[in-house]
């Protein structure tokens, strides 16, 4: 299948008939400088929206989605809750708080029309227990339907290993970071073998990573920016690369990856790049995929 801007991918996982399709691309909002930059993504053509409760920018997202003039139905929505406050109902509670926020409206169970495309839990570090409250917390969200889909974020094997023991159903996305330099090999390929999609957040390695000969050279060739072939590289593995720019002209050529592909060799050549980083070495987030 050839990519294109447009392009969607179906969730293999997802309960509902038919299946939630995803943005191949999408923009990502932590430490985002607000409203003006998330507008000039809708504005570029991202329909993808990816915050959290951390980034404390959820309702600039909802402004966002309210004010942007496209229909709700052409956005994906997407966030993030961290840790359990408490039981399964005070949690759920915390989540439609955010729903709230992350759509700019009144949600569901308040007799609004408000909800979010996708909910994650953020990382595994609540533990067993924490991460068992936030599951069933977000299985009700679901139910509710004020999210359509739930997955998680910097999930390992294990813990998925452990969610599979009493989801309803599996997750149907894993966010993690996702790079050259942090290939996470194993984990990819176990979420492959259980149809959970990857998305991959820090996919521009936060800039660190610009003046990589390889990456320059290849950028060269096709007449385009380390960054684009950072992005290019991601959408060609079949994951969903989620890259943030604050800069207009930047949020614009991110996502001008289409049109032109890279060659198997050069995927190769790039994949090169990550021998001896597949437990993390070459991660710019804390590395949570083997936390208990
Ligand atoms: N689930 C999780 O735990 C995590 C999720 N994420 C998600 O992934 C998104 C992206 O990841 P993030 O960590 O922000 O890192 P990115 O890899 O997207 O890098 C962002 C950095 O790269 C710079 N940049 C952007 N475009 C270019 C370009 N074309 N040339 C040079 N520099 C550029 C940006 O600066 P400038 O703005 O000045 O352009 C910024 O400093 C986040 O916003 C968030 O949504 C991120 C981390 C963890
Ligand atoms: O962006 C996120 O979702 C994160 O969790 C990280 O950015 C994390 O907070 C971090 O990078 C701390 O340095």
């Amino acid at each position: 299948m050839s990519l294109t801007a447009t392009t969607q991918w179906e969730l293999p996982n997802s309960p509902h008939t038919p299946k939630t399709t995803i943005p191949c691309i999408g923009y990502g909002v932590y430490n985002a400088a607000g409203h003006s930059s998330i507008l000039t993504a809708l504005q570029q053509g991202y329909r993808l929206l990816d915050t959290a409760q951390l980034y404390e920018n959820e309702a600039e997202v909802g402004h966002a989605v309210i004010s942007c003039g496209l229909p709700r139905s052409e956005l994906f929505i997407i966030t993030k809750i961290g840790d359990p406050k408490g039981g399964v109902e005070e949690t759920l509670e915390s989540l439609r708080d955010s729903v709230r926020k992350s759509s700019g409206t009144k949600g569901k169970w308040e007799g609004g029309e408000g909800y979010v495309d996708l909910f994650l839990i953020h990382n595994p570090l609540s533990g067993p227990e924490g991460r068992k409250i936030l599951w069933q917390a977000l299985e009700k969200l679901r139910a509710e339907g004020s999210t359509r889909e739930i997955g998680v974020s910097n999930y390992g094997i294990n813990h998925i290993k452990e969610l599979l023991t009493y989801a309803s159903h599996p997750p149907v996305i894993n966010q993690l970071e996702l790079h050259p330099f942090c290939p996470q090999l194993a984990l990819a390929s176990f979420c492959a073998s259980h149809n959970i999609l990857l998305q991959a957040y820090s996919p521009l390695v936060r800039a660190r990573k610009m003046d990589d000969p390889t990456l320059v050279s290849i950028a060269q060739a096709h007449n385009v920016t380390p960054a684009q072939v950072l992005v290019r590289w991601s959408l060609q593995k079949g994951w969903i690369p989620l890259p943030k720019s604050d800069d207009p002209e930047r949020i614009r050529l991110n996502r001008e990856v289409f049109g032109w592909a890279l060659t198997e060799e050069e995927m190769a050549e790039i994949e090169k790049l990550g021998v001896g980083m597949e437990d993390g070495q070459g991660a710019v987030c804390p590395y949570l995929v083997h936390v208990p």
